[in-house]
C-alpha cells in the first residue's frame, strides 16, 4: 500500500459493486424527541477502488448508515449489501467481507501494537500459518514499524488511530467502512490518515468513510454523497456537484443543496 496517495484513481472504477444500499430506512422511537427517522429512504451503490464519502452535519444519520451496513443496526426497511451480501440475512459473509473502525473501537491498552494486530488476524479467522505474515504486511503499509513493539496505552492518539484501522484489516476485506477516521486528530495526523485511506484505495479496496469536514471530502472522495436528514440530496464526483449547482466550494454546494431542500439555514 505504500507510495502515491493524494492522487486518484490507479484502480479502474467499474470493476465491480461492493456496496449496494437501496431505499433504506432506519426509524428510532425516542422517548424524549418521539419518532426519529435516523435514515429515510437512502439508496447509494459503490465499486471496488473507489474511495466514497458520507458528508453531513450532525445528526444527518452518517453513522446510522454505517452502523447498517456493518450489521450493527437492523435497518427498520429497505437492503443493503456488501459483496452481494444481505445486511439482513447473510450478516456473518457481510462481516468477512468488510472492517469497520469507529473512533470509540476499543483497543486492548496492555497489548503491544504487533500483539494487536495478531489478535485480531486470529479472530477474524486468518489461518494461522498466514497470520505472522498478514502482521508484517499491516506493519510495513502502515508504517507501524516504530512502535511495533510498543504497548498501545503508550502511544499517541494517531498512532493508535493507524494501529485501529489496520487491525480493521486484519483479514484483508475488500470493503472498508470508515466513521469518522479522523476525528480527534491534529492536522499532521489527519493528513496521514487521509494518505493511509489514499492507499486503500489504490490497493483496490472500496473505502465508505463519513465525515463532517468540508476539505477532507474534497481532497480524497471520488464521489460525495451529500446526506441530511437521513436522505441523500445529491450524490456525484466533486465535479458533477459543481456542475449541477453551480458552486465551486464544497461547503457553497452543501448550503445550496440543504436550502433548496428545506429552505433557509
Ligand atoms: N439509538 C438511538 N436512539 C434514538 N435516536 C438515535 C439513536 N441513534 C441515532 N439517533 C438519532 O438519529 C439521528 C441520526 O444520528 P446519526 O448518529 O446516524 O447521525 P450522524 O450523521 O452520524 O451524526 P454525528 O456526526 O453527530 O455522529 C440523530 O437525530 C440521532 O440523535
Amino acid at each position: 500500500m505504500k507510495g502515491r496517495a493524494g492522487s486518484k484513481k490507479e484502480v479502474a472504477v467499474g470493476a465491480g459493486v461492493t456496496v449496494e444500499v437501496q431505499n433504506l430506512c432506519r426509524v428510532f422511537n425516542d422517548e424524549g424527541r418521539g419518532e426519529i427517522r435516523a435514515v429515510d429512504g437512502v439508496s447509494f451503490t459503490c465499486e471496488r477502488g473507489e474511495i466514497f464519502g458520507l458528508l453531513g452535519a450532525n445528526g444527518a444519520g452518517k453513522t446510522s448508515t454505517l452502523r447498517i451496513l456493518s450489521t450493527i443496526l437492523q435497518p427498520t426497511s429497505g437492503t443493503a449489501r456488501v459483496m452481494g451480501y444481505d445486511v439482513h440475512s447473510e450478516p456473518a459473509k457481510v462481516r468477512a467481507s468488510l472492517g469497520f473502525y469507529t473512533a470509540s473501537t476499543a483497543l486492548y491498552p496492555r497489548l503491544t501494537a504487533r500483539e494487536t494486530l495478531v489478535f485480531f488476524a486470529r479472530i477474524n479467522g486468518v489461518p494461522e500459518r498466514d497470520v505472522k505474515g498478514r502482521v508484517e504486511e499491516l506493519i510495513e503499509s502502515f508504517g507501524i514499524g516504530g512502535y511495533a513493539e510498543a504497548r498501545v496505552e503508550k502511544l499517541s492518539q494517531g498512532m493508535k488511530q493507524k494501529v485501529s484501522i489496520a487491525r480493521t484489516l486484519a483479514h484483508d476485506p475488500p470493503v472498508l467502512i470508515l466513521d469518522e477516521p479522523s476525528v480527534g486528530l491534529d492536522v499532521l495526523n489527519a493528513i496521514e490518515m487521509q494518505k493511509v485511506i489514499g492507499q486503500l484505495r489504490d490497493a483496490g479496496k472500496t473505502v465508505v468513510f463519513s465525515t463532517h469536514i468540508m476539505s477532507e471530502a474534497e481532497k480524497l472522495c471520488d464521489r460525495i454523497a451529500i446526506i441530511h436528514k437521513g436522505r441523500i440530496l445529491a450524490c456525484d464526483t466533486l465535479e458533477g456537484l459543481r456542475q449541477s449547482t453551480g458552486h465551486r466550494y464544497l461547503e457553497d454546494i452543501f448550503v445550496s443543496l440543504v436550502e433548496q431542500a428545506y429552505g433557509r439555514i
